[in-house]
């Protein structure tokens, strides 16, 4: 593991590979461009191996990638800690039967889908993407992620109570985070450095959401404007089992 020096080092060097780009692709946005941080290999790099020391060995079998700035970063995140990728794609992408999500953007509105049985109820998986800027694509991953439980539930046919808890358990939640991260990053576009120094990070801290605790867990880390949010799913899969 990297000393906390070469740490911000590396962080320095991702930081300044972005090019940010006033009005793209309209008036107001500041686009937070990441092409040119996959032309400085080691800007590149760093921003792996970041995820990867924080990631490997946490029992993670899943990487999520957000079409499509989350599959560049995301499959040789998923690679080197060894766990399988799942893409999340836009509408009419995917040729199985999909699950899907639908959200707000900075700019617009868009819906993402995942693969039925990509991932399992009990999976531990990383979110990875390149930026939050509303929170919104965020948001959507994580609550597709958490319908697994509704898909593995109707296959062991327990419903209606187990439904009702989920569906209360994970809109409580995530309603939460979405709030609290919108009213925390504001309007405009946040890359890590705001965000790792506290704004984010002071949100879930606030929320009592500890990284070692047995609930619905959410860790964030964002670095170089690569934003990534690690659900423990399995113990949500455990207070249904308590509850019928
Ligand atoms: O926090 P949010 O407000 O939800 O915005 C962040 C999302 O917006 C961008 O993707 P975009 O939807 O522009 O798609 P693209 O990667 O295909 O260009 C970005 O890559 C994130 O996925
Ligand atoms: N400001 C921004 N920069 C890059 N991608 C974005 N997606 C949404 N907002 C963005």
């Amino acid at each position: 593991m990297a000393s906390e020096d070469a740490q911000d080092h590396r962080i320095a060097r991702i930081s300044s590979a972005i090019r940010v780009i006033p009005d793209f692709p309209k008036p107001g946005i500041m686009f937070q461009d990441i092409t040119t941080l996959l032309l400085d290999p080691k800007a590149f790099k760093d921003t792996i191996d970041l995820f990867v020391e924080r990631y490997k060995g946490k029992n993670i079998s899943v990487v999520a990638g957000i079409e499509a700035r989350g599959f560049i970063f995301g499959p040789p995140i998923a690679l080197a800690i060894g766990a399988k990728f799942v893409p999340m794609r836009k509408p009419n992408k995917l040729p199985g039967a999909v699950i899907s999500q639908e959200y707000a953007l900075e700019y617009g509105t868009d819906k993402i889908e995942m693969h039925v049985g990509a991932v399992q109820a009990g999976e531990r998986a990383l979110v990875i993407d390149d930026l939050i800027a509303t929170g919104g694509t965020l948001c959507a991953a994580i609550n597709l992620l958490g319908r697994v439980f509704f898909f593995s539930l109707s296959e062991f046919g327990r419903i209606s109570i187990c439904f009702f808890f989920l569906f209360f358990f994970s809109f409580f939640s995530f309603s939460l985070l979405l709030v609290d991260v919108r009213k925390r990053l504001g309007p405009h576009t946040t890359n890590f450095l705001s965000v790792v120094d506290g704004r984010l990070a002071g949100c879930l801290e606030r929320l009592a959401w500890d990284s070692e605790r047995d609930y619905v867990l959410l860790i964030n880390y964002l670095a170089a404007s690569v934003s990534c949010i690690y659900l423990e799913v399995y113990v949500t899969w455990s207070l249904v089992w308590v509850c019928v």
